[in-house]
């Protein structure tokens, strides 16, 4: 009879990696798919909003990347996380490691509940560590955003959830700014080792295979984490998104000055803003990227996202997350940019 954790040694380490819109996830998973060579990794990937853009901007063959995006992972599709995960742990070319990225928007609790209450998937796999990435410029504004009155703040939960936090972006704030940052991350996980990063550059041993979470623990602080079944928590219904798909070439410069005016206007507002575009005069496929107020462009060309492959439609798709998005505005100033 094996030992308790000699038969945990065997199951697929799983890491969830979580944290607000924009905060540094997908940066963080491109660097593990190019430091780990040779590693077999899956990567289950979450977005949110009606048109995704993180496939192309992940970087890997399509095969170990799985996206799920008919709804949230942490209620609508929680069944087809388990699903994935039951048709992952058979296929011939063994997994060795799984990372589930979740939406900027999801509470990680039910994610890591998967893991307790499916034997199959118990059997299988254990949540090794659940690593939560934080922007040091824009943590403190999504902490004291208020919600309405039962709807859970997902920055909150996100960093009491963290088994290592990640205090990314410190290259945006001064050090007294990062100080206090570091006391509301403190404030909140007094436990979780914050390690400070800029562009989500973390030693892989301090992340992957580091046996971090504890099922005692979060029942400390949440007796009831196992009986819930994921659906007891009310998302900010205020925060939606509007996800635009346009083919043809955009014109550069009125592309860049239509961003730069918006966002400056309603960048509070607008959480998070990203693309897939084609310019005229170019044929790189460019990646737009957007938080807040913050705003760049990034090319194939320069080693950003996958080129346009042959025969492939040059379709353009930008999405905007946040509260009081104006679809018809958006569409039409969108549509104004495209090249004559
Ligand atoms: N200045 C600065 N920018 C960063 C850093 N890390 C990531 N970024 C940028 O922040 C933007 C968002 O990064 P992503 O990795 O896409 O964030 P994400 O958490 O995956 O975003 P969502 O999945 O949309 O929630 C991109 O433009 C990144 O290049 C950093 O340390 N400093």
């Amino acid at each position: 009879m094996p030992r308790a954790d000699e038969t945990k040694a065997e199951r697929i380490p799983v890491t969830v990696i979580t944290g607000f819109l924009g905060s540094g996830k997908t940066t963080l998973i491109n660097r593990i798919l190019k430091e780990q060579h040779g590693r077999k990794i899956a990567v289950i990937e979450n977005e949110f909003g009606e048109v995704g853009v993180d496939d192309g901007i992940v970087l890997s063959s399509q095969e170990n990347i799985l996206e799920m995006n008919n709804g949230c992972i942490c209620c609508t599709v929680r069944g087809d996380l388990i699903k994935i995960l039951k048709k992952l742990h058979k296929r011939k070319n063994k997994i060795e490691h799984v990372i589930i990225e979740t939406t900027g928007l999801a509470d990680p609790a039910p994610v890591a509940q998967t893991f307790f209450v499916d034997d199959d998937v118990q059997e299988h796999y254990h949540l090794d560590a659940i690593i939560t990435i934080v922007d040091a410029k824009h943590l403190i504004q999504h902490l004291d955003d208020e919600k309405p009155e039962g709807v859970e703040n997902e920055a909150v939960e996100q960093l009491a959830f963290a088994d290592r936090v990640l205090l990314n972006k410190t290259d945006l704030v001064t050090p007294e700014e990062k100080q206090e940052v570091i006391k509301r991350i403190k404030a909140i996980n007094r436990t979780a080792d914050v390690i400070e990063t800029v562009q989500s550059n973390v030693p892989l041993e301090r992340i992957l295979d580091i046996k971090a979470f504890s099922l005692e623990r979060i029942l400390e602080d949440e007796p009831t984490f196992l009986e819930s079944d994921g659906a007891d928590h009310q998302h900010d219904s205020s925060v939606t998104s509007v996800g635009i798909e346009l083919e043809g070439d955009m014109d550069m410069r009125k592309l860049d000055n239509w961003l730069t005016i918006i966002l400056k206007e309603k960048g509070t507002d607008i959480f998070r803003s990203k693309g897939i575009l084609s310019f005229k005069g170019t044929t790189d496929k460019f990646v737009f990227q957007g938080v807040h107020m913050l705003m760049g462009f990034a090319s194939s060309g320069e080693g950003v996202g996958r080129p346009w492959q042959e025969g492939e439609k040059r379709v353009n798709r930008i999405v905007f997350i946040g509260r009081n998005l104006n679809r018809e505005e958006l569409n039409a100033s969108f549509r104004a940019c495209l090249a004559d």
